[in-house]
This record gives structure tokens, C-alpha cells and sequence, in this order.
């Protein structure tokens, strides 16, 4: 069991007071599609972007487990604060402070700590749960890499300036693995060759921007190529590594909105008289209030697990962080239509957050590995082998059992 020290409670506590702010504009957030800037401004002078940034780059060298103390304090507010603060200490920046040069660390260190929510960019329009298939390549053309393919579900799109790509490198024709690409956005044209082709309206979190990126002819200069150790042919790997830090960002941010609605709805019950008194003396609703609580607090027990996982140079734990991804996904869904359905007619007003709470949470068992291939992982983790989802991974396995068989 954990208990939170001296100096994470009084993070949580910062965060927990700025989330105030960030909940009194999260309906005009919703409204107007708008990126928060104001509370970037204020998050980052808090010190929330960048917190994990080790000291000798100018961060706080934060635990992952500080970050997740104010991931689900700002999404109990804003849920897409939450998420700003998942992807300014976690995934692409965990990424290149652990495997970067420290020209590359001085660049992205610079740009979170000024503000910049960086974009991890990953998925592709035929390669989403199966990412290890996409097509975009970096062709190396002298002391030059040159991108060329399409993105799509980026968050940030437009509105950050680092960004990680992950491509097939390719050398003298032949393909060396995937590895991670660095390029820093710096305005709407620039670099001219990185396009933000189109905004994808999407349900929920809707004050998050999330894009297709086109890539036509791009060019990265060598010196900007993320190396993770064992070069390209672990790059994928080593990569996604550092993916299960955003994985438990992301599982945070489904528990910070699912304990945001939860409070409200603990409140409402309480207010709100039919039959002559409180709803919360209805034992049905009493239940549900149990279920939900059940769920926040066994998602947090997991996501702080998973954070603490991490140590101090590392990362959270694969199995961990996939665990703790599906249930807070799972929860959230549950919990936030639980709440919804205690305010009654009130929680499906757009005029209350409980139905932005529902339109939020849905995106937490699709993006960042979906519920479905979580699961498989954890199967993996627990099995101690690999299970192949294409079908020849499925046949090559089977001979190789038949062929370990007749060996015998
Ligand atoms: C990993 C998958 C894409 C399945 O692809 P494959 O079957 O080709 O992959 P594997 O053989 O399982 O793995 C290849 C390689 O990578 C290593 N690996 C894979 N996952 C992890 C991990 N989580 N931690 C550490 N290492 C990992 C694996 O061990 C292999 O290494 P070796 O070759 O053995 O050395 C698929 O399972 C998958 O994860 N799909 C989901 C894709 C995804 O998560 N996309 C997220 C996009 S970003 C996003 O959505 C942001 C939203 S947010 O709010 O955060
Ligand atoms: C709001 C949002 C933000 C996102 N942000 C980013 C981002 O910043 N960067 C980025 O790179 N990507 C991002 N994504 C993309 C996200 O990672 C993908 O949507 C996700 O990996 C799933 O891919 P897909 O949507 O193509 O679904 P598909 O892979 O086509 O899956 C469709 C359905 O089939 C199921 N399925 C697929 N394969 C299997 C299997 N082997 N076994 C069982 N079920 C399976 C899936 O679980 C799902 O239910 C984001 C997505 C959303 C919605």
C-alpha cells in the first residue's frame, strides 16, 4: 500500500488548487475546440510541463509517480490539461531523455519547459493496433534522413513543435528497423515538408487538437535521429519502452476524469430530494456510488504500481503499465456513466460536465493500445511467450513447436 510523502502531497496539492482554474474554463475548452493556452501558461509556471526532466537539463527531475500526482489532479479538472501534462513529462520526452545526445535533450528539455506539449507519432491510416507495420520511411541520403509517409490520431497536431516519428530506416536500400525521428515545428510552415493536413473532429477531449500529419520529403538531419541502444533493429522495441511511460500517463488521465465525475456525482446525490429526500439514501444508488469507488481506487492501487515501476532512470514495467491502462480505461467508461445516470436528466445537459465527463472518457480503451491488444500483452507478460496476431506469426510459430517436437 502507498502512502504519499511530505513532498508529494504538497504536489498534489498544488496541482489539486490549479486544477480549479483549469476546471472553470473546461466547458468553453469543450465548446470552442481551442487549445487551453492560458493554462499551459499557468502549468508551466507551476512547473507541471516538464517535471521529469532531470535537473541537469533545468527539470525536477520528478518521479513518474510525482507525474501522475498532477496527470489525475488537472484531468479531475480538464481533461485535456490532463492529458497536456501526460505528454510533457511522459512518452516522447521519457524517450529522448533517456535515449538522446545532449544536443537533443537541450532542444526538447528547452521546449517543454517553455511550454511545448510535444507529439508522439506513431499510428498510420493501415497500421494502428499493428504499429510494427507502418510504411513511413526515413531514407538516409548522405548526412540527411528523408521522411515520407502519412500520420493520423496525432494529438497536438498543429499545436506542438516537437515531435517524435517513429519511421523504417532505410540505408543503401536496405531496411535497418524502425527508429524515432526528431523535428521541431516551428510555425505553420515550418518545416515546409511536415503538413498538418487536416484536423479529425473526434467525440470528446475536444479542446486537444489530433491530426493527419503528411511527411513529403522531409528531412531530418542525422544528428536529430533518436539512438536507442542495439541501434534500429531494437529501435521498435526500445521505443515502446519508453511508450509504457505514456501508457500509465494515459490510464492517469481516464482515472483523474472518472474521480472528477465521481466527486460531483457524490455531491449531487446528496443535494439532489426526490420522494421527500436525498437520492443518496436510495441503496441502489448507494451501490453504485461503492462500484465506482471501488474502481477509482483499484485503478489508482495499479497506476501507482505501474509509476513505481519505473525507478529512478527507467521505466514503468510493461506488464504493470498495461494492466493499469485497462482497467482505469475500462473504469473510466463505467464510472463516468454512473455518475451521468445519478444526475439524471441534469447529466445529460450539455449545460453540466457530466456528459463531457462520458464523451472524455471514451477515447482512454482505444488510443495508446486498445483494450483488446492491452489485454493480449498481459496474456504475453503472463504466458512468458509471444503471441503472434498475424497468421503467419501464428504458422511459423506452430512449425517451430512441430519442428522442437520431432527433435525430441
Ligand atoms: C507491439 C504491437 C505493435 C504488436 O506488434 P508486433 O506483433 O510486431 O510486436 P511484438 O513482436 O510484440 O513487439 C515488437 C518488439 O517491440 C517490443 N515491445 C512491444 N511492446 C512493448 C512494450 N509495451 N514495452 C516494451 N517493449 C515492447 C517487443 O518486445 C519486441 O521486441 P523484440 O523484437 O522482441 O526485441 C502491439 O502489441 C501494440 O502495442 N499495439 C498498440 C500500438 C500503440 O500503443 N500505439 C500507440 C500510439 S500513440 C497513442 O495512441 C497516444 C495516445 S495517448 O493518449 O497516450
Ligand atoms: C483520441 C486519440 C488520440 C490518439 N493519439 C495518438 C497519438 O498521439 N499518436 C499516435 O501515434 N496515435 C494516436 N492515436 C491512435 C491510437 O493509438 C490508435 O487509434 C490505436 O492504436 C488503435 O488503432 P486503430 O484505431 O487503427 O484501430 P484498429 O487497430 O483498426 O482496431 C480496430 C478494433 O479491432 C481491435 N483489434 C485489432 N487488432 C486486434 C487483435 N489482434 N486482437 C483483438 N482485437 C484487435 C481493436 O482493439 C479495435 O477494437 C490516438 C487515438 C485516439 C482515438
Amino acid at each position: 500500500m502507498f502512502t504519499l510523502n511530505a513532498a508529494q502531497a504538497r504536489i498534489r496539492d498544488a496541482a489539486r488548487e490549479l486544477a480549479k482554474d483549469a476546471f472553470a474554463q473546461s466547458a468553453e475548452t469543450d465548446r470552442s475546440t481551442q487549445y487551453p493556452w492560458p493554462m499551459v501558461e499557468k502549468m508551466t509556471r507551476a512547473g507541471f510541463m516538464g517535471m521529469t526532466v532531470p535537473r541537469e537539463w533545468g527539470g525536477q527531475g520528478a518521479s513518474y509517480l510525482d507525474a501522475v500526482l498532477v496527470v489525475e489532479e488537472m484531468a479531475k479538472g480538464c481533461a485535456v490539461c490532463g492529458r497536456i501534462a501526460v505528454e510533457a513529462n511522459m512518452g516522447a520526452i521519457g524517450a529522448i531523455m533517456a535515449y538522446g545526445t545532449p544536443a537533443q535533450k537541450r532542444i526538447a528539455a528547452d521546449l517543454v519547459l517553455a511550454g511545448d506539449k510535444p507529439a508522439i507519432c506513431i499510428t498510420e491510416p493501415e497500421a494502428g493496433s499493428a504499429a510494427s507495420e507502418m510504411t513511413t520511411t526515413a531514407v538516409k541520403k548522405g548526412d540527411r534522413w528523408i521522411i515520407n509517409g502519412v500520420k493520423h490520431w496525432i494529438t497536438g497536431g498543429g499545436v506542438s513543435k516537437l515531435h517524435l516519428i517513429f519511421a523504417r530506416a532505410i540505408e543503401d536500400g536496405v531496411e535497418q528497423g524502425i527508429g524515432g525521428f526528431l523535428v521541431v515545428r516551428n510555425g505553420a510552415n515550418d518545416p515546409a515538408n511536415l503538413v498538418v493536413h487536416k484536423r479529425i473532429p473526434s467525440m470528446g477531449l475536444c479542446g486537444m487538437p489530433e491530426a493527419e500529419l503528411h511527411f513529403r520529403d522531409l528531412e531530418v538531419a542525422d544528428d536529430m535521429v533518436l539512438r536507442a541502444p542495439g541501434g534500429f533493429k531494437r529501435g521498435f522495441g526500445k521505443l515502446m519502452d519508453a511508450y509504457n511511460g505514456q501508457r500509465v500517463g494515459a490510464a492517469t488521465a481516464a482515472l483523474g476524469i472518472a474521480a472528477g465525475a465521481y466527486d460531483r456525482a457524490l455531491d449531487f446525490v446528496q443535494q439532489r430530494r426526490q420522494f421527500g429526500r436525498p437520492i443518496a439514501e436510495f441503496q441502489g444508488l448507494g451501490w453504485m456510488l461503492a462500484d465506482m469507488s471501488i474502481k477509482l481506487e483499484a485503478s489508482r492501487a495499479l497506476i501507482w504500481q505501474a509509476a513505481a515501476s519505473a525507478g529512478p532512470n527507467g521505466f514503468p514495467d510493461r506488464l504493470m503499465a498495461a494492466r493499469a491502462k485497462v482497467l482505469a480505461a475500462d473504469s473510466a467508461v463505467e464510472v463516468t456513466n454512473m455518475a451521468l445516470q445519478l444526475w439524471g436528466a441534469a447529466g445529460y445537459s450539455r449545460e453540466n460536465p457530466m456528459e463531457r465527463a462520458v464523451r472524455d472518457a471514451r477515447m482512454f480503451p482505444i488510443a495508446g493500445g486498445t483494450a483488446q491488444i492491452l489485454r493480449n500483452q498481459v496474456a504475453e507478460q503472463l504466458l512468458g511467450r509471444k503471441l503472434p496476431q498475424t497468421r503467419d506469426g501464428m504458422l511459423r510459430l506452430a512449425m517451430d513447436e512441430a519442428a522442437k517436437l520431432a527433435a525430441e
